[in-house]
């Protein structure tokens, strides 16, 4: 079975296990598959360079001393055994060599034991520092071109199975392997394992009727004697197929190849003191039968630690293969130059005698990345409306309206078609601009787990430490009255750990407000220099008086500057207050006109929509 050429995987059945592994590859694949990660491994040693050079140059001489070791012991263990050798021979040892020889490689013995300190040391600081790096580099504030998942727009997460890979509460848990995949060299041989071997699998359940759990049944049913029977035949069914830890079998059953190859590896010594002592007889001494035995077991741990750590590198480096691929995303959405407002148009009511009719969509046609082929989303559409406007937009589930409202906000830019602000089309205004500029209340909106003050602050990052305008904003989204209730008022900070309901602000009985929420949240929003507010609906908690409050409010406040866009299902305030009501089927806009104006349309589907909420009215009043 293969997965890709990185990954083959075999199956094989081990004792009662089902046991699914790397396949061995030979050695020709594994040369390729290593040097195709050579550019991976340069820029991997760069990167790591880069957040510790010092610990990095450190940690390189502890392993090359660390490599030479072993030999400068054999040579200097050696050298003792000879000089002892020499002087029984002699019937006089030379003291003076035997204690240069000693001490030497009791030197040896000390720097080695320091070596591994300070490598142990900087591999922890190094750790840390890597993990840290990787996770930010996962994480990405600041990463410059926009690289990771912070920072991803929608249609290359949509579009990129590998972006899913890593999720931020994971970032850094994600990195943490990068620095240990690298360095370390533990085994893990098997990668799946289930026991198939039935008889095993109900000797398993048997076993486990001797539970106190079952205690009771079992005595009141009176069936211990079978449960015992039972166990017996299985036990005798299984025979002597194997039940050990499937990693044990796994490694007893790889071993015998590999233990063949490095205990011959290891014989290596013996075959070359055996060539020495046939060619030059004279120089064959004790102490070369020592070495010999010694020099046996050094190099087949060596070779075992040669080979574990190239396969254990092999692995990390590509794992880092698939994270750099992730953080060299580019993303679909194009940063424009245009600041948006324009700085004469930023703060300044237009007089009400400028406004003029614009086109927001126009021909837009949409699908979303990833979704089902040919399934459009939007279908030419084109909007026209004025700016000032209150514009709502109804329609039946599915009908496009969020998607409207994505294409507004650039979470996507249309397939075909544009979207235009001021004329202009939407993808030449910086994205940052457009944003700061709008305020965007959509159905997946979720407050932060932070605090409230930063809740509301942050629908413009720039005045998130300005109080006024917090407060400001909290009272014109209604949520001044609840917060000024809360024992650490502004300061409250939502529960990361919690969903929404058992979020940190309760009322004085306990329960969950929800409604103050759905009122924080409409603060979180408006508190910036806003040019266009759009609201989507869906889930709103607000009642369709606060909704309609809500509204006045905002409209009050920007005097007619600001674009109001809510999408809503329910026809009430907004839709009879609406100056234009945007009525979608299908991907498709089909009326807009004002509530009088669709009203009178026979057969439309905004009359349509309008009777079946009220015919549920009517019956539920009933
Ligand atoms: N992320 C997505 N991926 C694929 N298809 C999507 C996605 N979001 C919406 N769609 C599809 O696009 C179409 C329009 O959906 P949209 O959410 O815009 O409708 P809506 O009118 O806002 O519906 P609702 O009132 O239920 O919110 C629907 O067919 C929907 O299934």
């Amino acid at each position: 079975m293969k997965t890709s050429a990185q990954m083959a995987l075999e199956e094989m059945t081990l004792g009662v296990w089902r046991v699914l592994t790397e396949t061995t590859l030979g050695l020709a694949t594994r040369w390729r598959m290593f040097s195709s990660l050579i550019p991976t491994i340069h820029r991997f040693v760069s990167d790591v360079y880069t957040v510790g050079s010092g610990h990095l140059i450190l940690i390189f001489l502890c392993k090359v001393w660390s490599s030479f070791e072993d030999v400068l012991l054999l040579y200097l263990s050696s050298k003792i055994l000879t000089v002892i050798e020499v002087g029984l021979k002699e019937g006089k040892p030379d003291t003076t060599a035997v204690v240069i020889a000693v001490t030497a490689r009791t030197l040896v013995v000390a720097i080695s034991a320091c070596v591994e300190s300070w490598r142990a040391r900087a591999a922890s600081i190094m750790e840390n520092r890597v993990t840290h790096h990787f996770a930010e580099r996962i994480f990405s504030f600041h990463t410059s071109p926009p690289t990771a998942k912070l920072e991803t727009d929608m249609p290359t997460s949509h579009g990129t199975i590998a972006a899913k890979d890593y999720n931020n509460e994971d970032a850094s848990l994600s990195a943490q392997p990068v620095w240990e995949n690298f360095m370390s060299v533990t085994e893990v041989a098997a990668i799946g394992l289930q026991a198939i071997n039935p008889t095993y699998v109900r000797l398993q359940a048997l076993r486990r009727l001797g539970d106190d759990q079952y205690r009771q049944d079992i005595i009141s049913d009176n069936i211990g004697d079978y449960i015992l029977q039972e166990y017996e035949d299985a036990q005798k069914g299984l025979e002597d197929v194997e039940t050990d830890h499937p990693l044990i079998l796994y490694d007893n059953h790889r071993s015998l190849l590999s233990s063949i190859s490095l205990d011959i590896a290891g014989d290596l010594a013996m075959l070359f003191y055996a060539v020495n002592a046939i060619r030059n007889p004279d120089k064959f001494t004790l102490t070369t039968i020592a070495m010999l035995q010694h020099s046996e077991s050094t190099l087949q741990r060596t070779f075992y630690r040669g080979i574990g750590e190239i396969r254990e590198v092999t692995r990390g480096m590509n794992f880092m293969k698939r994270l750099y691929k992730i953080c060299n995303l580019t993303n679909v959405i194009k940063d424009g130059v245009l600041k948006y407002p324009s700085t004469d148009q930023a703060d300044t009511p237009e007089p009400l005698s400028s406004w003029h009719s614009f086109s927001p969509l126009r021909n837009v046609t949409f699908s979303y990345p990833g979704g089902e082929a040919n399934a459009k989303a939007l279908d030419n559409v084109t909007l026209s409306i004025k700016s000032g406007q209150l514009v709502v937009l109804v329609g039946a589930n599915g009908s496009g309206k969020s998607t409207i409202v994505k294409l507004l906000v650039r979470l996507y830019d249309p397939t075909s078609g544009q979207v235009l602000v001021d004329s202009q089309d939407i993808q030449n205004y910086s994205l940052a601009d457009l944003r700061a500029a709008t305020a965007s209340l959509t159905q997946d909106h979720h407050l932060y787990p932070l605090s409230l003050a930063e809740n509301i602050g942050l629908g413009d990052s720039r005045r998130v430490a300005d109080g006024d305008a917090i407060t400001d904003a909290a009272r014109r989204g209604g949520a001044d009255g609840f917060v000024s209730k809360l024992k650490e008022g502004y300061a409250t900070v939502l529960d990361p750990q919690t969903d929404w309901s058992t979020m940190h602000v309760k009322s004085s009985d306990g329960t969950p407000l929800a409604k103050e929420m759905e009122k924080l949240e409409k603060s979180t929003d408006i508190s910036g220099t806003i040019k266009l507010v759009i609201a989507d609906e869906g889930s709103s908690a607000l009642d369709p008086q606060a909704e309609w409050e809500l509204f006045k409010n905002l409209r009050e406040h920007r005097k007619g500057k600001t674009i109001m866009v809510f999408v809503t299902h329910r026809f009430g305030h907004l839709t009879k207050h609406a100056d234009i009501i945007l009525c979608m089927k299908e991907g498709r806009l089909v009326e807009s006109g004002t509530h009088e104006d669709l009203m009178k349309i026979p057969d439309g589907e905004y009359s349509k929509l309008y009777a079946i909420q009220a015919k549920a009215f009517d019956s539920a009043t009933v």
